[in-house]
Order: structure tokens, then sequence, then C-alpha cells
């Protein structure tokens, strides 16, 4: 899909700062949400909607994996012109387990016995995609062909594969721990314990998870690893699950997870905005001076992106949340040094930040991002090094000491990172000459940065008609 309204520059001179901000930006849905909320609303007994999705090259990827297994997704909007995706599940095979028997079949899906081609399925970057869709494609009892990107191939998917296999899901290719791979499962896939290492990533469990209440004896996955990043992501997956009506409990040590046997009936669902995109927008209020405001942030939330309201104040922001739910963030235009542990998606923006921080930030419990869009850690080293700002890697993160008034302008690299091309749209707002190369791969998750960050950047405090962002 296209990335951004109008195509940015290649590479894109990222603006400077205008002066202090008074910027409102509307977020569009989350990721995370978004495509939880379409698997189970495929999985279901009914049809669902799913209310202000995300539409990203990420939630796209989804949806065209989920109608190639058969479920059919209206794309339309609300009498308000909000988006509203329509989803018809597929028919699974019964328990005593029909081969092929899933029902509406969409685009390249196969009907038949014998040996049909697998169905392939396109999973980009999107780790949501390559780790949740697998678990989902071995309930259709089909064969289902798993590729991305190059980039995608890169990323760890072993212990999806090993927990499919000991499961007795058919796994073909994939001996190295990547995509490629075929599975097929088939009614001898009964579900049940299982043990997972998700140190290298929550989205092995949260894939099972999904997938487990169809299962015919639910799913007790339990994590054997040393560190489990991203908990607030498998927390996400058991909220929604119980939001689905389904049984969803943590066993009493928070490493194990079990998901009883039953049909997810999601109802209608409306997306919260993004908070971990929102990160950039509201650390440009630190970096620039002024105000940024979100409206909808939610009071209570699983989004990892909450932890903005303590990050940020940390670096000396004002954070506030209106009676109407809009979060204000005010800043100086002056940062401070942070340790923050177990940021996850968040540590590219919030390295970015601490890049313009006055003192040595150290950030820790981020070894998994060495598997994320990049090693992530090795290129927010190099990036940061272009631009003349110290930085090392950590066992599990990043040390950053930057010198003050030594950064100056460069091609800063995303290597197909979104979050690494906005890191870098915050760099250049303090330091002038940053040009990020390929910017348009902020269309997965968030398509339209370029034109979102030029609305916020004209809102300065000295504009004639300070403008809020549309969504
Ligand atoms: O389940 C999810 O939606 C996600 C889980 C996290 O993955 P990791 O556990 O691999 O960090 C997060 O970083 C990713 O952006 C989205
Ligand atoms: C790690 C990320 O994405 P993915 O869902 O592809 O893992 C991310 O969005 O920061």
């Amino acid at each position: 899909m296209t990335s951004v309204s109008s195509v940015p520059l290649d590479p894109w001179p990222a603006p400077v700062s205008p002066g202090p901000l008074n910027a409102t930006v509307n977020l569009p849905g989350s990721k995370s949400l978004t495509n939880r909320h379409l698997v189970l609303a495929a999985l279901a007994g009914a049809p669902s909607q799913v209310v202000a999705p995300l539409d990203s090259r990420d939630t796209r990827l989804m949806v065209r994996a989920l109608e190639q297994l058969g479920a059919r997704i209206k794309q339309g909007t609300d009498s308000d012109g909000v988006p509203v995706w329509t989803v018809t599940p597929f028919t699974l095979p019964d328990a005593a387990g029909s081969p092929l028997a899933a029902g509406s079949p969409g685009e390249g899906s196969v009907q038949g016995v014998g040996s049909p081609a697998p169905v392939e399925i396109d999973c980009g970057l999107a780790g949501t995609v390559m780790r949740f869709v697998p678990a989902v494609a071995a309930l259709t009892q089909r064969p289902v062909r798993l590729d991305g990107d190059p980039a995608a191939r890169r990323r760890p998917m072993g212990p999806v594969i090993q927990a499919l296999k000991a499961l007795g899901v058919e796994v073909h290719g994939g001996e190295d721990g990547h995509l490629p791979f075929t599975v097929t499962g088939s009614a001898a896939v009964r579900g049940g314990r299982i043990e997972v290492d998700a140190s290298g990533s929550s989205q092995f469990v949260s894939a099972l998870l999904l997938a487990g209440s169809r299962f015919p004896e639910g799913i007790h996955v339990r994590h054997t690893g040393a560190v489990l990043p991203s908990p607030q992501h498998i927390e996400m997956t058991m909220v929604t699950l119980r939001g689905a009506g389904l049984r969803a409990s943590t066993d009493p040590d928070g490493l194990g997870w079990r998901v009883e046997p039953g049909v997810p009936s999601p109802g209608d669902v409306t997306v919260e905005p993004d908070l971990s995109n929102a990160g950039p927008f509201l650390g440009a209020a630190l970096v620039c001076g002024g105000t940024v405001r979100v409206p909808r942030w939610p009071a209570k939330t699983t989004q990892i992106g909450a932890l903005w309201t303590q990050l940020l104040p940390r670096m000396g922001a004002q954070v506030h949340l209106t009676q109407d739910g809009t979060l204000e963030v005010t800043g100086t235009g002056h940062l401070t040094a942070v340790d923050a542990a177990d940021t996850g998606e968040l540590a590219p923006t919030l390295a970015a930040l601490c890049a313009l921080a006055q003192g040595t930030s150290r950030l820790t419990g981020l070894a998994h991002l060495r598997g994320h869009e990049t090693d992530r850690l090795a290129a927010l080293v190099t990036e940061l090094g272009r631009v003349n700002v110290a930085a090392r890697e950590l066992p599990d993160g990043l040390e950053i000491s930057p010198e003050p008034g030594a950064a100056h302008g460069a091609v800063w690299e995303s290597y197909e990172d979104h979050r690494i091309a906005t890191a870098g749209a915050l760099m250049g707002l303090a330091v002038p000459g940053v040009q990020v190369v390929d910017v348009a791969t902020t269309a997965k998750t968030l398509p339209g940065f370029v034109g979102m960050w030029e609305g916020m950047l004209a809102s300065h405090a000295g504009a004639a008609q300070p403008a809020g962002v549309p969504a």
C-alpha cells in the first residue's frame, strides 16, 4: 500500500523545531489492539465490528491473511466517517476434524481433499502477523505457507514453530527458526499444556493464547525462558480474550496463561489510539517546548504506551490528563537523562529523547529488540553515532551519553523500521540537517506520519492560527 498521502522526499529533510508547540494530535488506532481484535473476530461464532481500527501496512497484512484463511472483512465507515471493519468469521472444522472444512474461503485459499497447494500468506515485516497467524492457520487444517519481507526472515520464529510441532501441527521448513515455513493442522491437534521460551518475544505466547480457545482442550502456555519481554502485550492479549467472553487466567507465578475452550464472542469493539505512536509527538513537546495534546487517551489501558505518562515527567515534562480524556504534555526544550528498564517498543523514541538530554541515560531490559524489525540496539548506536551522539550497546540495552552541542546533521538510516525513522524525526527537531532515509516505512503502523508531523510543527505557539492535526 502507499505510505503517506503525499510522497515524502527520500531522504526526508527532518524539520527543525519552530519553537514552542501548541498542537493537538489525533492518533489512529493501536496496531496491537487492531490485530488482536481482527484475529478474535475471525475466530468468533458470529460477525462483529472493529470500530476505529488502525489502517496501516501491518493491519492490512492481517486483514489479507485472515481473508485468505476464509474470513470476510468489509471495510466501511459509520455516519460520522469513523472507519468500521465488519468481520465475518471463518467456519473451523468440527472437533472430529473434517479436513479443509473452513467456510467462505477467500481468494488464494484452496478447497477439496488430497494434497492441495498451500495458501500463501505474506507477513510483510509484521511481528503480529508472522507470530499470530501460524497458530490460527493450524486451526483450519489446511496447509498454509508463511513468508514475508527479506527482513522478516531474520526475525525469530523458532518458539512458535516448536510449540506448534509439540501440539501435533505438521510444520515443513523453518528448521533454522525463521520464515518461510508451512503449517498444517489436523484433528489430532487438541491443544493443552505447552512450554514456550518467550524471552525473544511476548508474541510467541500471545499467538498461542489468541488461537487457544478453539483447540478442543484450550491452551495452557508456560514460559520457560530467563526473561519475559513486553509483559504488557501478554496482558493485552488476556484482557482482549476476556473481552471476547472467553475464560482466560494467569498462573499465580505470572509465568503461565490458560485459555479455556470456547468460541470468542467479541461483539463490536472500539480500538484505542496507539499510545506507542503517541511517543514521538509527545516527545516533540519536550524537545521544542510548548504543549502537545493527544485526545482519547484511555483512562485504563494495557498498552505499553501508557508508560509515557511516567517516563516524560522524569525527563522534565509536565503531564496532565484532562477530564475529557486528553493527555497534555508540556516541555521546556530542556531534557533530563533517565535510566529506564523494560520500555519495549517505546525504546527507539526514548533513545532519541535521551540523545537530546543532559547527562547519561541507560535503557535496559531490551535484549529482545535485537529481533525486532531490525537489530534496534545496533541500529540506534550506529545512527546516533552518525549525528555525533555517543552511544554504546549494553548486554541488554543502551547507554547514551550526549556531549552538549556536539550533535550535527547527517543522513539517518531507518532500516525499514518505523520507530527508527520516527526517532530520526525527533533528532531533527534539535539537530539541523538530519535527513531520514525511507521515512515512508512509517506506514507500517502510521501512514501519514510526515503530514501529521509537519501539521504538529505548524501549530507552534507563534503561529497565527494554531491548527489541530487531522486524524
Ligand atoms: O503483541 C504485540 O502486539 C506486540 C508485542 C511486542 O513484541 P515483543 O514482545 O517482541 O517486543 C511489541 O514490541 C510489538 O510491537 C507488538
Ligand atoms: C516491534 C514492533 O513491531 P512488530 O509488531 O512487528 O513486532 C514495533 O512496532 O515496535
